[in-house]
């Protein structure tokens, strides 16, 4: 069990803190799904990008999917081997700098992108859209024909003999099996068409939030059943379900206000967790330190807006002001979607891994918010 408020006490709030026990434990399962078949896993960076956590998937056999120069220098300081670089807006300056990192896998997004990787000496999967609903938050949800990102599938044809391999991802936060299925065997149709050898499946895989999660058991029937026959690699590129579940952000409570409502206010806000203000996303609580009074509050943070709200009309016990509430399921899209709006300082981060403590990124300092400026 971490024991949140010492690690509040000796650290300071607002606090990510990290499971590595989990984020082990986490991969074997992803891996468990693909048991038998001739696969890889990537994390997805844009979950969550310290370089300690990478380390740990890296030492568990886990490549990266990279979008920018920043997520591959994470990636390659964690000693991640597999690099795939995804992403609908490469610039060509970064082609010279990504190739000569020696990344693997490169995600084409368009028929237009298509040429400037001729002659290059790399494995491209071509990104294809293949029209199917995720049913998952509109903002996150990516496989519909209106969406950016990819190629119709239906219109590779010819660009076939140019390319190695196919990507999919639908969507983020997907807890049905069903759209998960449509879109693989769409993809798996097309890459025994033209006998392609790599199919990445992208990530998606929805986690428990509130009650609704992803049934891993059933997708891995509904995978091993679909690709018994496929001799290819397949790629996992999976995001929150490894860090997400792994992650808690500790926040200070500041202040209990009765007004119309109670509202607890905790020294964390949209600037910290951006999530709930986002995706209306919802994110479990614990009350560390109670006073015995339990109401119906909203959990609030300390910037100048409205929506700057971590968790609406809870059921919780009144904390007490100056000891931490902690926000389950925090490891992913949390630190790494944080900002300095109202002149908020990051976070720190804390990486538990049994008994061990360990910080794997200091507190922001004020100073350090201006560093760039010249006045
Ligand atoms: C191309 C791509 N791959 C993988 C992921 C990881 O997704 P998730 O965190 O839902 O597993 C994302 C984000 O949704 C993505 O855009
Ligand atoms: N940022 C989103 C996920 C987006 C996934 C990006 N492809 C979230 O917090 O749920």
């Amino acid at each position: 069990m971490i024991d949140f408020q010492k690690l509040a006490n000796d650290y300071g709030t607002p606090l990510y803190v990290y499971d590595a026990v989990e984020i082990r434990e986490r991969i074997r399962r992803a891996r468990e799904v693909f048991k038998g078949f001739n696969a890889g896993i990537v994390f997805a960076l844009k979950a969550n990008g310290n370089p300690a956590l990478l380390k740990i998937m890296a030492q568990e056999g886990v490549g990266a999917d990279v979008v920018s120069k920043g997520e591959l220098l994470a990636a390659k300081m964690a000693g991640m081997k597999t690099i795939v670089w995804n992403g609908n807006g490469k610039c060509s300056s970064e082609r010279e700098h990504f190739t000569n990192k020696g990344i693997n896998y490169v995600s084409i997004d368009s028929f237009e992108e298509l040429p400037l990787w001729d002659g290059v000496e790399i494995i491209k999967l071509l990104r294809v859209n293949p029209d199917v609903d995720a049913r998952t938050h509109p903002h996150i949800s990516t496989g519909l024909k209106s969406h950016k990102f990819g190629v119709p599938i239906e219109k590779i044809d010819r660009v076939a003999d140019r390319i190695d391999g196919l990507h999919v991802h639908i969507g983020s936060q997907i807890t049905e099996v069903a759209p998960f299925l449509d879109a693989y065997s769409k993809v798996l149709d097309c890459a025994k068409k033209y006998g392609f050898k790599y199919i990445n499946l992208g990530g998606g895989w929805g986690i428990d939030y509130s009650g609704d999660s992803l049934d891993i058991e059933a997708l891995k029937s509904g995978i091993t059943a679909l690709f018994s026959d496929y001799d290819g690699k397949l790629i996992s590129e999976l995001g929150r379900f490894i860090v997400g579940p792994a992650g808690y952000l500790v926040a200070g409570v500041v202040s209990v206000k009765h007004s119309d409502k109670v509202f607890v206010v905790t020294d964390a806000g949209m600037n910290t967790l951006i999530r709930p203000v986002l995706y209306d996303a919802h994110h479990r609580i614990r009350v560390l330190n109670g006073t015995g009074k339990t109401v119906t509050a909203d959990v609030v943070g300390p910037l100048c807006e409205s929506g700057d709200i971590l968790a609406r009309d809870r059921r919780l016990e009144i904390p007490i002001p100056g000891s931490a509430i902690v926000f389950e399921n925090a490891g992913a899209y949390g630190f790494s979607m944080a900002s300095n709006y109202n002149g908020m300082p990051l976070p720190a981060e804390i990486l538990v891994d049994g008994k061990e403590v360990k910080l794997i990124r200091k507190r922001q300092s004020i100073e350090e918010l201006f560093v760039n400026v010249k006045i």
